[in-house]
């Protein structure tokens, strides 16, 4: 079995399929901050049937004591609680192992996943804040867009609080292999989970780079369609927002793609040897600090960042096309804390 089909079987035996904890490991506390959006709901009704979540903690700024009373019926053995507003965000991380975070506005046609930094980037900055005093010790995966800003937003705040470890800090972009996996099955005609795909680099437009040359099994198909291919990757976040008609952004598959990712950081601090894509700080290309890629994640966080393995020459041009606008929303996020402060942030 290849390595997505080890993943997805994992989500089949673990996530959607209720069954007893593993006896090996203690149950995690997770927080999921945003917990009543799109996003939210279904990715907490997700991790409510895992195993390995013990306690869940559910922080908005509204609704989340519905939510909670809700899933708090699903007859899996882990306890929910729902907190609501500022004063209750101590409590709901307090002893957190991992903390997701899908809170902040989500995309309407026409705009960018920049558009949306000037309200996201104060709310994650506000909410990293919290997790550096009251769960340092957490793993971080945040969701909110724009994730090539938030994630650096996320660094420089922990930074400051002291808090920060780099290999427990990761942007979500497992729904872009999840939609490549997805696309490729579809063209070659095979099962989803016999597909394997990295895709690299960061979470908005460009950034995005399937690397489709080394698809298993390998796609047969000419440089334009290969082309075509790319672009429907870079931009299935933008389909949805269209087809969704101004009610929003990807919402069902990113809690699926979250769950997943979820489920690889409670299996790596259970002391499993795990294999996922997230957006990190990273060295694999020169002088880029934040890079989606590839990663081995053990008890403590990312072990390795495995690298981009032999790219086409197409692949290898898409990558240097993106480098710039990568660059300069990872810097955008990092002067914003700059500037700003994470007091300001907080207002
Ligand atoms: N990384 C990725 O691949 C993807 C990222 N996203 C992003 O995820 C974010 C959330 O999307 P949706 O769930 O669709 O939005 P939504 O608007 O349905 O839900 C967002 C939730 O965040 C809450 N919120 C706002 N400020 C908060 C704060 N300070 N503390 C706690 N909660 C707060 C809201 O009350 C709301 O319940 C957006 O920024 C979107 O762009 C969406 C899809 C994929
Ligand atoms: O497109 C958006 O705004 C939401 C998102 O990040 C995605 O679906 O990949």
């Amino acid at each position: 079995m290849n390595q997505a089909a080890k993943r997805l079987a994992h989500i089949a035996d673990h996530i959607l399929a209720p069954m007893s904890a593993p006896s090996s490991s203690r149950a995690a506390k997770v927080a999921v901050l945003g917990a009543s959006g799109g996003i939210g709901q279904p990715l907490s009704m997700l991790l409510k049937t895992s195993p390995r979540v013990g306690e869940l903690s559910l922080y908005d700024v509204a609704n989340t004591p519905g939510v909670a009373a809700d899933l708090g019926h699903i007859n899996t053995g882990s306890s929910i609680k729902g907190y609501v507003g500022p004063d209750q965000l101590p409590e709901a991380l307090q002893g957190c192992d991992l903390v997701v975070i899908p809170a902040g506005i989500p995309r309407k046609p026409g705009m960018t996943r920049d558009d949306l930094f000037n309200i996201n980037a104060s709310i994650v900055a506000g909410l990293c804040q919290a997790v550096a005093t009251h769960c340092p010790q957490a793993w971080v995966a945040i969701i909110s867009n724009p994730v090539n800003s938030t994630v650096p937003i996320a660094a420089e705040v922990m930074k400051r609080a002291g808090a920060y470890d780099p290999k427990k800090l990761f942007g979500v972009t497992t729904l872009d292999v999840v939609r490549a996996e997805k696309f490729i099955s579809e063209i070659n005609k095979v099962d989803p989970k016999d597909v394997s795909v990295p895709v690299i680099g960061g979470h908005a437009g460009i950034t995005i780079v399937p690397l489709l040359s080394q698809s298993q099994p390998p796609l047969k198909l000419s440089e334009d369609e290969l082309a075509k291919l790319t672009s429907r990757i870079q931009n299935a976040g933008t389909e949805v927002v269209e087809a969704k008609q101004g009610a929003g952004s990807a919402t069902l598959s990113m809690a699926y793609a979250a769950a997943r990712f979820a489920d690889a950081c409670l299996r790596a601090q259970a002391g499993e040897d795990v294999v996922e894509y997230a957006f990190v700080q990273s060295s694999v290309l020169p002088n880029v600090p934040f890079l989606a890629s590839k990663l081995r994640l053990g008890s403590q966080g990312t072990v390795q960042e495995l690298g981009l393995g032999p790219l086409s020459s197409a692949e290898q041009r898409n990558i240097d096309a993106m480098t710039p606008e990568l660059l300069g929303s990872i810097k955008k996020g990092i002067e914003f804390v700059e500037k700003q402060g994470v007091e300001a942030a907080n207002k």
